[in-house]
């Protein structure tokens, strides 16, 4: 059995003690158990799981696994610490705000031989594995993801970070991208923020990513996706799960702890993560620059 803590007690961290105390039965989730949660907050026991403090995380020898589901800004720190201290590592998208970091903290993983693992939840919807089956084969022409949500707590870092999800959405349908512009409108004064990033693909073929959020915005996704054959403008209905997203992720993560996932696979997700994050930090670079 992998002891593991969870940090941070938000909707995430919750969802992952829900997790880890009913693991689906007969899977790699089934290793691991919790053994306590972190908090900056003092917190009554949540669901029946007792708060501990950092340094007992860190120390503790029958805590191997640390859940990083705090906000953005924090995820660095944490996983730094627990690497140095030996413990495995799940962190919620995004991993970190910037590439470099990212790659630090993956070299730092490898040299203490640790799973570093970051939550992709958006590959896991059954709207998305659809969307992915009926793609496949097109031949892509030009095409958009609109994202709109309510605004974000603060500490979420700029919207190439904290919507990661959605380019990683592009990047899986249609391979390594590059940025061409990128620009960022903000309201601060009424919570609203518009982010526009254009790629090409290697094929040369316009992408437009934007990533709208303020008060009032339902969180939805418009897609619209020219192909050679066809257009796309509706996401499809996936057949709905039994197993839930981040329980998905969790079977994931205990495989990967188990050694059961193969090293391409390891090192196909290693390349699309640091992929996505250099392409983050790129739109924000371009969208600050037009802004000075
Ligand atoms: N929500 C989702 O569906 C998904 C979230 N993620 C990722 O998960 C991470 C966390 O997101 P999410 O859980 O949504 O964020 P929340 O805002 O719910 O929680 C973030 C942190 O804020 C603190 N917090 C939570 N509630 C309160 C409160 N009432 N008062 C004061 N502090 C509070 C907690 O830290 P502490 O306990 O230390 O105070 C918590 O870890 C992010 O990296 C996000 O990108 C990724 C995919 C899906
Ligand atoms: C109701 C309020 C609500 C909040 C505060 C919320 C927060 C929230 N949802 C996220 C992603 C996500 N959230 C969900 C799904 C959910 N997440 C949920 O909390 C619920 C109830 C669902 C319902 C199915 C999914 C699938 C993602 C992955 C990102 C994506 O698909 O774009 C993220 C990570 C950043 C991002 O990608 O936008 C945050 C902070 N989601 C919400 O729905």
């Amino acid at each position: 059995m992998l002891g593991s803590v969870v940090v941070g007690v938000g909707i995430a961290g919750c969802v992952r003690m829900r997790d880890l105390l009913a693991p689906l039965p007969s899977s790699a989730a089934e290793k691991l158990s919790i053994k306590g949660f972190v908090s900056r907050r003092t917190l009554e026991d949540q669901q029946g799981v007792k708060q501990i403090t950092m340094t007992e995380a860190l120390s503790r020898s029958d805590i191997h696994v640390a859940f990083i589901c705090t906000e953005n800004t924090s995820h660095e720190e944490s996983i730094r610490q627990f690497l140095e201290a030996g413990k495995h590592v799940c962190v919620e998208y995004p991993m970190t705000l910037s590439y470099t970091s990212a790659v630090d903290l993956w070299n730092l993983a490898q040299q203490k031989g640790l799973v570093l693992h970051e939550e992709h939840i958006e590959l896991l919807t059954p709207d998305f594995k659809q969307l992915k089956k009926d793609i496949s084969g097109k031949t892509l022409e030009k095409g958009t993801l609109h994202f709109t949500g309510g605004p974000l707590k603060p500490n979420f870092g700029f919207p190439s970070f904290s919507g990661i999800a959605r380019m990683t959405w592009l990047v899986d349908l249609f391979g390594e991208l590059t940025v061409t512009a990128a620009s960022l409108v903000e309201e601060k004064e009424n919570k609203y923020m518009k982010m526009t990033a254009h790629f090409l693909t290697q094929q040369q073929k316009p992408l437009t990513w934007i990533e709208e959020r303020g008060p009032g915005l339902g969180r939805a996704k418009t897609i619209d996706f020219n192909f050679q054959d066809g257009t796309i403008t509706e996401l499809p209905d996936g057949q709905r799960e039994p197993v839930g997203l981040f329980m998905q992720d969790l079977v994931l993560f205990g495989r990967k702890l188990q050694g059961d996932v193969s090293a391409a696979e390891l090192q196909a997700e290693r390349s699309r993560i640091l992929h996505c994050l250099e392409l983050a930090d790129r739109i924000q670079q371009l969208s600050e620059n037009a802004q000075a």
